[in-house]
């Protein structure tokens, strides 16, 4: 069979797609299906031991970008041999083991040391390349063809972790990293963008290739040092003196560096690393395997486009592309109503997508998604969550108009719009609204109303015009009867788990009201801090911002829930019918002489032995006033694992603080004579 043509058109599309990835830093094409062509034209080229001269396959990166100076590298870039899955990388160190016997069989008095391997992550973002001459940074560039980059100093002195002096003063060295924008840096740039990114990596390489370097500063820009690449003053024995080096001349090292004896160990590692991919806050697309002693490496060589001594681990593609086909519009519990993608079924991480959020009205237009119906869109699935549209593919308005609608698709009544989001308030009258409120009411973290279900929602709604949560407690036994497939035992289990849910306590039945934004920790919290339905009605946004874990948006939602005339009739409503949303159990005696009375106290960052709440009650038990924000008036901060600004303001203002759970914990039972 003739696989030219086919080798060629592979070509050409590749050349393409490389075009738009690295030299205008804006793919068209997601990485898992440009490896997937990628791997095809591999193929081929074995099967048919023909190469053509311009396949990608004997190439690094792409073309330089006018307007930059060309830097040539003192010593080449390389690209990086692929695993896809554990065989492949069985196969990579069966191969190196090989080459490394060959040479000992050939040279049995200087033989090689057994194989020892690095573990690094694979970070996404740009490659950056710093010269430093006699301890100072004079140059820094892209890796462009390996050969050549581009020059592109001012950019990446934006970049603060940077060292523009290093300690070592001995001549000229090349050192290599990766440029990167953290994913909480990137989501907060998106937040305010009128354009947002689509992602952190083509984020970071359209910054740092960027003609002017302020737009690379507001991209606040990170990096990970991992290589030496040239030196004429000093020379390593394996990684890890290597490493050590870069640690010791003030280069950020990413702090996951891991050694093995062990192929095998290796392996094990690498399904670990993925599993805590997810946490990180940057993007990483797998892990690097490299063969930590520097002769191996030299023994082992290079093929025209990468070492023989180090493989990338493919992780799984969290990104690629499909077709946007229909937005439908969704009502939920609180009347908000949310755009739904319908895409073109695509596998992604394991399983097919068929449905991504949108997540607002004016999220579709930040996006750009605006006139998006039909065309292509790129999609990220990350987590176990329900996929995200990135944005579209194409810059152009070469799509159909999503039409955002102007009344409820389920009720007919017009929409307003708050914020970003299209509201429908017709709370009495619109059905899956109210489906969805009294399966929230009844459901087991609030009233907990067993054998109730979104289906028995939608027979009282039809059959008995049940129209809020209120309704269930004045149902009757004959009215069930008159429901399809109710018999006696189901209506008596029935009323009776109603009638049950009435000795709720209050933490439950304000978690049941579906206040917005309001979770059931902070409906607890509600519950144990104001102890009394009607005070919490009642308070102010500036009270609730003084507790834990209430924020700004909180805190306005709870008031304007309790402020709505439908939900104080409804809570009303319950209480004549019997509910007794029961306040919680009143502490023990405050005590007035521990270490912690009268001290207005703050908790912030991760307690592990402790929720935030236990503490937070121990705490009031003792006599101390616990507050949410720090200010002149506090007098304490118990800071656990990741305490942020609320530490830093604290040590600021001079006030005391705890930063050891132990220690906290000491003092906490000391006191409590536990
Ligand atoms: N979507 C597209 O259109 C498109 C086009 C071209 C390439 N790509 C993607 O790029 C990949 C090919 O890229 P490549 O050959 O330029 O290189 P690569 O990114 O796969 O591997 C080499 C690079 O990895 C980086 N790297 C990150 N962490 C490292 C570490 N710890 N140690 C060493 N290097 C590390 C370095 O910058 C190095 O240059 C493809 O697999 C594809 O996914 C996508
Ligand atoms: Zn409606």
């Amino acid at each position: 069979m003739d696989s030219m043509p086919k080798m060629e058109e592979l070509i050409a599309e590749l050349n393409r797609y490389n075009y738009h990835y690295y030299t205008l830093d804006e793919p068209v094409v997601s990485d898992k299906e440009y490896d997937a062509l990628y791997d095809q034209l591999v193929a081929l080229e074995q099967e048919s031991g023909v190469v053509l001269p311009d396949s990608p396959t004997q190439r690094v990166g792409g073309e330089i970008l006018k307007g930059f100076t060309p830097h040539r590298h003192l010593a080449p870039l390389w690209s990086l041999d692929k695993a896809q899955n554990p065989e492949q990388l069985r196969s990579w160190n069966a191969r190196a083991v090989k080459l490394m016997n060959d040479y000992n069989t050939k040279n049995p008095d200087t033989p090689l040391p057994p194989l020892g391997y690095a573990l690094e992550l694979k970070f996404d973002g740009l490659t950056l390349n710093l010269t430093y001459t006699d301890g100072k940074l004079v140059q820094a560039s892209t890796r462009g063809s390996g050969i050549v980059g581009e020059g592109i100093l001012a950019q990446v002195k934006t970049i603060k972790s940077v060292p523009l002096q290093i300690p070592f003063t001995n001549g000229t060295i090349e050192v290599q990293g990766e440029g990167i924008m953290n994913l909480s840096v990137l989501a907060k740039y998106n937040e305010m963008a009128a354009e947002p990114l689509k992602n952190a990596r083509n984020a970071a390489a359209g910054a740092l290739r960027n003609l002017n370097p302020k737009v690379t500063a507001e991209r606040k820009l990170s990096a990970f040092f991992y290589n030496v690449g040239y030196t004429d003053g000093i020379r390593f024995a394996n990684h890890q003196e290597m490493m050590n080096f870069l640690r010791e001349n003030y280069f950020k090292v990413n702090p996951y560096v891991t050694y093995f004896d062990e192929f095998d160990d290796v392996m094990e590692q690498l399904a670990e690393i993925e599993a805590g991919r997810s946490k990180l806050d940057y993007l990483i697309d797998g892990a690097v395997v490299k063969i930590t002693d520097m002769r191996t490496r030299e023994v082992l060589g290079y093929t025209d486009k990468f070492p023989r001594w180090s493989v990338a681990y493919k992780f799984e593609a969290e990104e690629t592309t499909t077709v946007l086909k229909a937005v439908i519009w969704n009502v939920g519990r609180t009347g908000k109503v949310t755009p739904l993608a319908k895409v073109e079924p695509v596998e992604l991480a394991g399983v097919t997508v068929q449905n991504c959020t949108l997540n607002n009205a004016g999220d579709i237009e930040r996006k750009n998604l605006k006139f998006a119906l039909g065309s292509r869109v790129f999609i990220r699935r990350s987590n176990d969550v329900i996929p995200e549209i990135l944005g579209k593919v194409t810059e152009e308005k070469d799509g159909e108009e999503i039409i955002f609608p102007d009344h409820c698709p389920a009720c007919g009544f017009p929409l307003v719009q708050r914020g970003a989001h299209l509201f429908c308030d017709n709370k009495l009258g619109c059905k899956p609204q109210i489906v969805a409120r009294i399966s929230h009411f009844a459901s087991r973290d609030a009233m907990d109303i067993e054998t109730f279900s979104d289906k028995t929602a939608i027979q009282l709604h039809d059959g008995l015009e049940v129209r809020e949560s209120a309704d269930l407690y004045t149902l009757k036994f004959d009215q069930l009867m008159k429901l399809e497939r109710f018999g006696e035992k189901k209506a008596n289990n029935l009323l009776e788990a109603i009638e049950k849910s009435k000795e709720k306590d209050l933490a439950s039945f304000l978690y049941a009201l579906g206040i917005p934004n309001t979770g059931k920790a902070t409906t607890r919290m509600l519950a144990d801090h104001f102890r009394d339905l009607h005070k919490i009605m009642d308070a102010t946004a500036e009270e609730l911002i003084e507790l834990p874990d209430v924020g700004g948006i909180v805190a306005e939602s709870i008031v304007a829930f309790f402020a709505d005339p439908f939900t104080r009739a409804a809570i009303d409503k319950m209480l004549s019918l019997g509910v007794q949303a029961k306040a919680p159990a009143e502490p023990a005696i405050v005590k007035t002489d521990s270490f912690f009375s009268g001290k207005t106290v703050v908790l912030t960052g991760t307690l592990h032995q402790l929720t935030r709440d236990e503490a937070a009650s121990r705490l009031q038990a003792l006599g101390a006033n616990v507050t949410g924000s720090v200010s002149k008036k506090t007098d304490l901060v118990i800071a656990g694992e990741k305490a942020g600004s609320k530490l830093a303001k604290a040590k600021q203002l001079g006030i005391d603080t705890i930063e050891s759970e132990d220690e906290f914990l000491k003092l906490l039972s000391g006191e409590q004579g536990v």
